[in-house]
């Protein structure tokens, strides 16, 4: 029987132990932050210990560095988290970006950014949102704090290998749809622990013809639908975008060679298999506080028919019956490792067509990385959303998590381009509707939550008459 692309880079990294049980499995690339990795650096250093692969390891400052002026971090915990993530790559050996240079971003922009992320590897963060590095066919999760502590001092780790489950997603997106919507109606159709147990691989014409970027979000919020793995196996997209890049393999040719081996054999069986059809999918907005509680765009919310549901309109003031329409939106939020890319940025920018943002809305824009800043500066992006009365940030994880100073002020309905709407996750009593870039710009411009497949149509018969 054939392999599963999941099942061949599990195969080449297994190092000790028997399959169905804990496997001991190398780890190519250890991803850090300031957030997970002080514990495991304060234990390497009492029992005098070094990094086993310190050049397998790279880390950057994301989650706590604040995005209007970098250099003035007001909060001490943050402070003190950047200054000792300075100090423990200094002292072991880890390649550190600069903070503020063209390198640093949220982590899992940096890794793809450098060409670090590559097929066929296996890549660990102290981060529950590793598997996006997932999206160029590697073996992506994120670990807990002993475990970061495992690899530091051993680079391996001991894994119970997944059951696999395989996503095909066939047809065509309408204009106004994105990948962040299939992810979403696939967390809402099946629920957010669907994934539960497995590592899960997307494939099918729809994500073929998706780019990196786009496959990116959807393996970013793999962990939301309750997959710890998910994949994408490498095509030629994958090689185009690690090309040149710093730390893209220097024998490139016979790297793509290795990587044209990595997808699931025609004869390879998946644990659990689903199937969806995209073509008429509509956009995503959630109303809840869960990202399963969405719905394509126009649909009634639920009845309060349990607890959650119930739980959840009480904390958001909603109530079934309404639509994304009646949302009273009052913050746009702009950023995230799941869709602060550059092609979000400028796909983000096609829905501004002149327009200015709606005087009730305050709407941020928050680059994931410093090279997507620079790139959308040097493109005038950046130009087209301040003059749209967007605010223009310094890069980081921001209002994603809210431990930077950035919050979503209480009681606020925020349309963010994030991944998470847990209660109280963009600050205390924030109210948060995951959506695409597109849905989350437009939405600033109009002043409340609109189709974007509509917008795109309303401009296309404004053409039209102009023209006529
Ligand atoms: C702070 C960090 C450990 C956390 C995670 O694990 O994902 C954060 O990035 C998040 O998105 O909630
Ligand atoms: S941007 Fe948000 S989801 Fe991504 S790593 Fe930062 S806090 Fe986590």
């Amino acid at each position: 029987m054939g392999k599963t692309l999941y099942d061949k880079v599990w195969q080449t990294h297994v190092l000790a132990g028997e399959e169905g049980e804990s496997q001991l499995i190398y780890i190519d690339l250890h991803m850090i932050h300031e957030v997970t990795s002080p514990q495991g650096f304060e234990s390497l250093r009492t029992e005098g210990r070094h990094l086993r692969a310190p050049e397998k390891t790279i880390a950057t400052v994301d989650h706590n560095n604040p995005t209007v002026d970098i250099w003035n971090v007001e909060d001490a915990l943050s402070r003190q988290q950047i200054a000792t993530l300075e100090r423990n790559c200094k002292d072991f050996n880890v390649e550190l970006m600069d903070y503020g240079g063209a390198d640093q971003g949220i982590v899992h922009m940096v890794g793809p950014e450098l060409g670090a992320t590559q097929p066929g590897k296996t890549i660990v963060c102290g981060d529950s949102h590793t598997a996006t590095h997932g999206a160029f066919g590697a073996i992506a999760f994120g670990i807990g704090s002993s475990e970061v502590e495992h690899v530091f001092a051993t680079q391996c780790l001991w894994q119970k290998k997944l059951k696999t489950l395989g996503v095909k997603v066939t047809g065509e997106l309408q204009k106004g749809v994105y990948s962040k919507d299939i992810i979403l109606h696939l967390i809402h159709t099946y629920g957010a622990d669907f994934g539960a147990g497995y590592a899960m691989e997307f494939f099918g014409d729809t994500i073929d013809n998706l780019s990196m970027e786009a496959r990116m979000t959807m393996c970013n919020m793999g962990i939301e639908f309750g997959s710890k793995v998910t994949m994408i196996a490498p095509d030629e997209k994958t090689y185009e975008y690690l090309k040149g890049r710093r730390k893209a393999p220097v024998a490139f040719d016979e790297a793509v060679e290795y990587w044209q081996t990595l997808y699931t054999d025609e004869d390879a069986e998946y644990d659990a298999y689903i199937e969806i059809d995209v073509s008429d999918l509509a956009p995503y907005v959630t109303w809840g506080t869960t990202p399963a509680m969405g719905l394509e765009f126009g649909e009634a919310f639920p009845e309060a028919s349990d607890h959650n549901i119930e739980r959840a309109y009480e904390y958001m003031e909603l109530e079934a019956g309404q639509t994304a329409e009646d949302i009273p939106l009052e913050y746009v939020f702009v950023g995230s490792c799941t869709n602060a890319r550059l092609e979000d940025l400028v796909e983000g920018a096609k829905y501004l067509k002149g327009r200015k943002v709606a005087d009730h809305i305050t709407a941020v824009v928050v680059p994931g990385s410093r090279r997507v800043k620079l790139e959308a500066e040097a493109m005038g992006l950046a130009d087209q959303y301040i003059e749209a009365g967007f605010e223009w940030r310094e890069p980081g994880c921001s209002a994603c998590i809210s431990m930077n100073g950035d919050t979503i002020p209480p009681f606020m309905h925020c349309a963010s381009t994030t991944n998470r709407n847990f209660e109280g996750r963009q600050g205390p009593n924030s109210r948060t509707h995951l959506c695409s870039p597109a849905m989350a710009v437009l939405a600033a411009v109009k002043g409340k939550f609109y189709d974007t497949r509509l917008d795109d149509q309303e401009v296309k018969s404004h053409e039209a008459i102009y023209s006529a």
